[in-house]
């Protein structure tokens, strides 16, 4: 039986980690783990599919594996999240701030695959995000917050640990990351712990 593994998809606002999640779910059929949050809705977003949609009270209720704070909303990935995606498939994605792929691969060890992506020109992320139609005042709010600026580099936490996937050009990414993960999948390649 092949051992549950979790690909941990980290970086900045707007550099592609839910577009990689959503390859991997229509490519490798990896489901991904839903999060819960306090943020609002953007266009287009179903509760239940890009999150859990929470208000300050409900989001207690669930338990968390990691939780955090970003650009003033509060962030976790529970316990049952994570189970439901494994009960639905061995290999899963989740999308995280560059604090919570810390805490996977301390918590999870080799279980946890961690990802980080990046863009070689970090002016390209503000780009993306209108083009994605976010609300140009909360645009402006993120590229303000600590945690935008901490996520566009690799933490010292997690170097030599997280496999580095630069996502400058859409159709190079595709093959880097088909190599990568079917390596991960045979077992070619082992991923790196503490
Ligand atoms: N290689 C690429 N080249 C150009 N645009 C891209 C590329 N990868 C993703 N995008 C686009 O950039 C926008 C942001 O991508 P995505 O939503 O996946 O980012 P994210 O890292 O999940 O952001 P956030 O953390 O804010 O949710 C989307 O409109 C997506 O289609
Ligand atoms: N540590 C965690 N980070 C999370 C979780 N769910 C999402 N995220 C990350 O938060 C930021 C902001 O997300 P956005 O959808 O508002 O743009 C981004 O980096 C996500 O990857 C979580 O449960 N824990």
């Amino acid at each position: 039986m092949k051992e549950n593994k979790v690909f941990v998809i980290t970086g900045a606002t707007g550099v592609g980690k839910t577009t990689i999640a959503r390859y991997l779910q229509d490519n490798f059929r990896m489901p991904r783990v839903i999060t819960h949050t306090t943020r609002p809705p953007r266009d287009r977003e179903i509760n239940g599919v890009a999150y859990y949609f929470e208000d300050d009270a409900s989001f207690e209720k669930n338990h968390y594996l990691e939780r955090v704070n970003y650009a003033g909303a509060q962030y976790g990935s529970s316990y049952e999240g994570l189970q439901r995606a494994w009960d639905k498939h061995p290999f899963i994605t989740i999308v995280l701030d560059t604090a919570g792929a810390i805490t996977y691969a301390r918590e999870l060890g080799e279980q946890a695959v961690i990802i980080f992506v990046t863009v070689t020109s970090p002016d390209v992320l503000v780009e993306r995000v209108q083009v994605r139609g976010d609300d140009p005042t909360a645009i402006k709010h993120r590229v303000a917050s600590p945690e935008f600026l901490r996520d566009v580099v690799l933490p010292d936490a997690l170097k030599g640990i997280a496999y580095e996937l630069d996502n400058d050009d859409w159709a190079r990414t595709k093959r880097q990351l088909d190599r990568f993960v079917q390596d991960i999948i045979n077992g070619r390649r082992r991923s790196k712990n503490y």
